[in-house]
């Protein structure tokens, strides 16, 4: 067993709580002594005890000339608990082995420090870029104060999303939308425009057979025409904050708050993307489902906001030139302007066939 084994086990630790920790990272620790793992914990949700903390707790006594491995550089600074690198060294820990250092610039470095001041041997970088991948949402989080845009679209081969009836459940299958669920689950908050409210009445909620949370649901609405009789403002299975614009009804917000609907409205006669990134980080949203339809998934494409770009595509043909597709509007007149992606991963679930790009550059 080497360094390698163990900081895999930290990361698998911190990787399971994915969903569970925003607006903190994910961070996960294991305590080796004498080739022995002696403790091991994660940080479980954003207020609670750091990964470290319920590692060093596990290994009571044993942690004394220990190895401490941790996929996150361990805090310094007093927030909802106290720091991290004087547990470590309250502890009796002899080694410490990090996978990469905070983004935080205010506190990068500066656990590391206070760590080898009390002379413990640190070393930084083991398994360093999957534990930036692990946090690539947190770390965007802290360098843009905006959320990580992921951008989901589900599509017939031939790139429809309903037929020329609108008809679309469904196009994509069971294993494929339950995929779709467990994202929903790990999202701050899943975005729709009123058009597929007025569409499909979705509840936009996640239903998986272990369980999971619903994320807080947004609605692109700049004329505030969602129904008050919509799953998403009666089911109360979730938040609903539906954003808007001056040219919103003062009547159809007072009904609409008075049915515990949260009214975000925006400075303006249009929605702009950027500004709306910005409302929502500022409300601690670090990362949103885009889930469509068309018009959004449009206004997102040309706002070049968009972080990820996940692509469902069910072997089915359904044809139709009224047919909708994943993006309407304008689009890129010119094909030098199109989005340029870069496809990170392929997978096939059931019949269908998942692409996860990013834009390229990123
Ligand atoms: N038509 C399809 C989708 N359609 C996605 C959205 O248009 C739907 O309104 C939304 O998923 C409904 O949310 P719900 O009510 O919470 O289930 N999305 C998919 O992955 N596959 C599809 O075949
Ligand atoms: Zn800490």
């Amino acid at each position: 067993m080497n360094d390698l084994t163990y900081m895999k086990l930290a990361l698998q630790l911190a990787e399971n709580t994915r969903g569970q920790t925003s607006p903190n990272p994910m961070v996960g620790a294991v305590v080796v002594n004498n080739g022995k793992v002696v403790g091991m914990g994660a940080h479980l949700k954003a207020g609670g005890g750091h990964a470290e903390v319920h590692a060093l707790y596990m290994a009571g006594e044993a942690a004394i000339g220990a190895t401490i491995y941790v996929t996150l550089e361990p805090c310094s600074h007093y927030g909802k608990t106290p720091p991290c690198a004087d547990l470590i060294i309250e502890k009796g820990i002899k080694r410490v082995v990090i996978a990469t250092l905070d983004s935080n610039p205010l506190v990068a470095g500066n656990g590391i420090k206070k760590l080898q001041e009390a002379n413990i041997e640190v070393e930084v970088g083991v398994l360093e870029t999957e534990a930036k991948q692990l946090n690539e949402v947190f770390f965007h989080y802290v360098d843009k104060k905006t959320p990580y845009v992921t951008l989901k679209t589900a599509t017939s081969l031939d790139g429809k999303i309903a037929t020329t009836t609108g008809e679309s459940k469904w196009i994509t299958g069971e294993l494929a939308r339950e995929d779709v669920h467990k994202l929903r689950h790990q999202h701050d908050a899943i975005l729709v425009g009123v058009g597929t409210v007025l569409e499909d009445d979705p509840s936009l909620t996640t239903r998986l057979k272990s369980g999971g949370k619903n994320p807080i649901r947004v609605i692109l609405d700049h004329q505030l025409r969602t129904p008050v009789e919509a799953k998403v403002v009666t089911d109360k299975e979730a938040e609903t904050w539906i954003v808007t614009t001056r040219e919103a009804p003062l009547d159809k917000k007072e009904k609409l708050m008075n049915l515990g609907v949260k009214i975000i409205e925006l400075a303006g006669d249009k929605i702009i993307i950027e500004d709306l990134l910005k409302c929502l980080g500022e409300k601690s949203i670090t990362s949103l489902f885009v889930e469509g339809g068309s018009t959004v998934n449009d206004s997102f494409l040309r706002s070049k906001c968009i972080n990820e770009v996940i692509t469902y595509i069910a072997p089915k043909l359904i044809g139709g030139s009224g047919a909708p597709t994943s993006f309407s509007g304008i689009g890129f007149p010119n094909l030098g302007d199109a989005l340029q992606l870069m496809i990170k991963e392929v997978t096939q679930l059931g019949q269908d066939i998942k692409i996860v790009s990013i834009p390229k550059g990123e």
